[in-house]
């Protein structure tokens, strides 16, 4: 099997632009191949961000203006489509996962419950319809990939393990890849022995940057975005008394499957840490420092807590592994445990998400199933995403 020209689109819970990749793609399973021909991050229009934001963060919105975001975000998503191909033969297929702005793990009524029910689905919804993205580029699209998880009662996430069980386990080695986006997950790969792909587990560790985000936003009234290579938090000190505090959170004593979301790890979130730290007196060099060991010590305390025996080696990707100092606290907690990036064994590390949901695109197009079940929860493997073709009539 082979198919050349794949588009893969995602943007993650940072909201921080649209990753476009261009593969090719030969394999299916471990034989899968993939090499990257293009790779580039698309700034979202502010505007358009900062309205995301505000829908993340759970603002008030009519449907009316729904309807314009959807739409606009799709048409962002064309636009990565077209950008990315040029310069190379047209694609031929786009597995685009949206823009997440609703996460609801299952077993959660919320409010708003109309039809009570003994077991509640999950609910997640990502923005930018896949039929437009289709039309605007004149190419095959598959779209809103986590539905199908969700409705056999999956959390819908995460959704990438599989993609990481074909490229990068290994044949004796077992392998941790943690993503550090804007939420942080891991997928646990054993090496690969009979029965290994059940022995996969995989969650969302919790926050990767997005309360570095938020706090920096907030100390910098806007004016920066980020901790860029976390040298603004390696200046301060942490305090480690709030760490252990907050690592008391429920989340954290959750058993896997589990995910999570802006809606816990975002704006009220950092606001009660803030109020947590001003009893400590803490500056916002220390207060970074404390978010960042936070996000260290919540991904090693999972792995301690939820694997039976900790990786051999563990792999970085997402925006957050070029954080060198957050970098630094995970090799100190991981202790003995060895920190590479997934670049270093040839994937890229920014755009091994994007690079997923071509593959799941793809898989769909075969149909092979893309969930594992043992991450998502989900009770069986299902086909993910809904296929919007094109007649190629224009
Ligand atoms: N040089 C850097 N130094 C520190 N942090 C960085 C650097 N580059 C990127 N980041 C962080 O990575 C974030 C973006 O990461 P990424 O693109 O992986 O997130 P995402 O795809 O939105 O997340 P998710 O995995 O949750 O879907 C930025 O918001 C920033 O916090
Ligand atoms: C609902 C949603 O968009 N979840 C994201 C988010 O970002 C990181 C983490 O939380 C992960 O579980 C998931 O994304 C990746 C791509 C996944 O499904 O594997």
């Amino acid at each position: 099997m082979q198919q050349n020209g794949v588009i893969g689109l995602m943007s993650g819970t940072s909201v921080d632009g649209i990753d476009a990749v261009l593969v090719d793609i030969i394999g299916t399973d471990l034989d899968i191949k993939v090499e990257l021909l293009a790779g580039e991050t698309y700034p979202y229009p502010t505007e358009l961000r900062s309205r995301i934001l505000g829908i993340c963060a759970g603002e008030a919105i009519s449907m009316a203006e729904l309807a314009a975001v959807d739409d606009a975000i799709a048409i962002v998503f064309a636009q990565a489509a077209q950008n990315i191909q040029i310069g190379h033969p047209p694609a031929t297929l786009i597995g685009s996962h949206g823009q997440t702005v609703f996460h609801r793990p299952p077993g959660f009524y919320g409010s708003g419950n109309i039809l009570p029910s003994p077991q509640s689905l999950g609910y997640s919804l990502q923005l930018g319809r896949g039929a437009v993205i289709a039309h605007l580029t004149d190419i095959t699209t598959v779209s809103n990939f986590r539905v199908a998880d969700i409705a056999a009662g999956g959390h819908g996430a995460p959704l990438v393990p599989r993609v990481d069980a074909f490229l990068l386990s290994h044949p004796q080695e077992s392998r941790c890849v943690q993503n550090i986006g804007g939420i942080a997950n891991v997928a646990y790969l054993p090496p690969r022995n009979h029965d290994w792909l059940s022995q996969i587990r995989s969650w969302d560790t919790g926050p990767g940057n997005s309360l570095l985000d938020l706090a920096v936003q907030h100390f910098t009234n806007g004016a920066k975005s980020y901790d860029e290579n976390g040298s603004w938090a390696a200046s301060g000190t942490p305090c480690h008394t709030l760490v252990e505090e907050w690592l008391n959170q429920d989340y954290f004593h959750l058993p896997p499957p589990k995910s999570t979301g802006r809606e816990l790890f975002g704006v009220s979130y950092l606001h009660d840490c803030l109020e947590d730290a001003q009893i400590y007196q803490l500056s916002p060099a220390d207060v970074l420092a404390t978010l960042t060991e936070l996000t260290a010590a919540s991904i090693v305390h999972s792995y301690h807590t939820y694997l039976r025996k900790m990786p051999e080696r563990v792999l970085l990707c997402g925006g957050g592994s070029q954080n060198l100092y957050l970098k630094h606290r995970l090799e100190s907690l991981l202790a003995v445990v060895p920190v590479l990036t997934t670049d270093e064994v040839g994937l890229s590390a920014t755009f091994k998400e994007a690079i997923a949901f071509a593959i799941l695109a793809y898989w769909r197009q075969l149909g092979i199933p893309g969930n594992l079940p043992t991450a998502t929860g989900g009770n069986q493997e299902m086909l993910l995403g809904e296929v919007h073709q094109v007649t190629g009539n224009k």
